[in-house]
């Protein structure tokens, strides 16, 4: 999916030019937003939504209304404070009052299917699921073993492909543009630690066009993106449901109890993080990790349910940090908002967005 990520991020730095012309201030909350809206549409549906340079993009408006921050928030108090309202409220905010998302997404889906040229190779997420279920029974489930796991597996049918799509879009869009525009914020506050990167990237790269490979071996990037994510890890928390009672210093959780795992007050919490509030990178050189407990640092989750687009996410997330990096230098100015106020909210959205200058390189 490098190519898709790469056509992107040129749109980005170009749309970063556009907005910055005559040392304006630009938003990062909105060109994230509109970088990371292009990123999924091509690598989950195979779209070129352009939706930072063309604003008026029907999928792209219609995406962003049926994921509006009020509608979901509302769903989610809902859920959360009454969980046998779960079923109740998904079929509710599946009437068009309420935006029908499912459908819309089902619909999508159905056109691409129906117009894809299987003469063309595509390298999206629904390429990757149909190819898959062209060739697996979509009817009869099999036993697969793998390892200790075991599971029934049969090919995806349409309605499911779908839903999958719309999970990926939802899961993937609003988290990866807070990891880009806080990356932004970080490197304008903190501008010892970006020239530290911009040496990273001149003496690894210069001028080159960004390849996966590289960008993920880079060392210093790595540890300036795992603190990003410590201080401002976009989802603030994440859910288990306890599979028997079991008593944790001296706290009885009872089988069945919905368990809030708090990443934003782990990830500030003294006990792991000396001085918490200071953004320092080099807590996660391997020499600092080796010394923590493992389960401190949370941002994708852990286990069987640790977020599936972690390696899209970060390779996003990176690939935008170095294509700015190689043409701009982000600076703080009077509208930047220190420190950030945060909507409320399940994600860490900045609530006035993310006001920075750039300069040329
Ligand atoms: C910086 C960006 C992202 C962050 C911080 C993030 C964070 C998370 C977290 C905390 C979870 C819950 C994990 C758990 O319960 O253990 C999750 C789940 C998930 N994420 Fe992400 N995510 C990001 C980007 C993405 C992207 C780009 C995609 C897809 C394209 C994606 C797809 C998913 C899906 C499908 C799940 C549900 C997995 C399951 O329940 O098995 N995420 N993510």
């Amino acid at each position: 999916m490098t190519p898709l990520i790469q056509r992107c991020c040129d749109d980005l730095v170009d749309n970063i030019k556009k907005q910055s012309e005559g040392d304006s201030v630009i938003d990062m909350k909105e060109i994230a937003s509109g970088f990371t809206m292009d990123v999924i549409c091509s690598t989950a549906f195979g779209m070129q939504v352009n939706s930072q340079t063309e604003k008026d993009n029907q999928f792209v408006s219609y995406a962003r209304r049926a994921m509006r921050t009020q509608v979901k928030a509302i769903f989610f108090l809902i859920c959360m404070t009454f969980p046998f309202m779960k079923s109740i409220m998904t079929a509710l905010f599946e009437t068009p009052q309420f935006g029908g998302t499912e459908h819309f997404f089902k619909k999508v889906v159905s056109d691409i299917l129906k117009d894809r040229n299987s003469s063309k190779i595509h390298r999206d997420f629904i390429q990757i699921v149909t190819e898959d279920s062209s060739t697996n029974d979509k009817s009869e489930d099999t036993e697969v073993h793998q390892g200790s796991s075991r599971f029934h597996s049969r090919a995806l049918t349409e309605d499911e492909i779908a839903v999958n799509s719309l999970i990926f879009f939802s899961a993937g869009f609003d988290t990866t543009s807070i990891s880009v525009s806080f990356s932004a914020y970080c490197l304008a506050r903190y501008p010892d630690l970006q020239d530290k990167l911009i040496e990273e990237i001149d003496r690894t790269l210069g001028k080159e066009i960004p390849t996966h490979d590289i960008v993920m071996k880079m060392e210093y990037l790595d540890l300036f993106v795992s603190e990003v994510l410590r201080l401002y890890a976009p989802s603030t928390r994440f859910f288990r449901e306890a599979r028997e009672d079991v008593s944790i210093n001296g706290w009885l959780i009872p089988k069945d109890a919905d368990v809030t795992v708090c990443v934003y007050a782990l990830h500030r919490d003294p006990e792991y993080w000396p001085d918490p509030d200071t953004f320092d990178p080099e807590r996660f050189t391997e020499e600092n990790k080796a010394k923590r407990h493992p389960y401190a640092y949370l941002p994708f989750g852990i286990g069987p349910r640790i977020c599936v687009g972690m390696r899209l996410a970060l390779l996003e997330t990176k690939m935008a940090i170095v294509y700015m990096l190689q043409n701009f230098k982000f600076v703080t100015c009077h509208e930047t908002e220190i420190p950030v106020i945060f909507e409320k909210g399940f994600l860490l959205r900045a609530e006035n967005g993310i006001k920075l200058k750039v300069t040329q390189r």
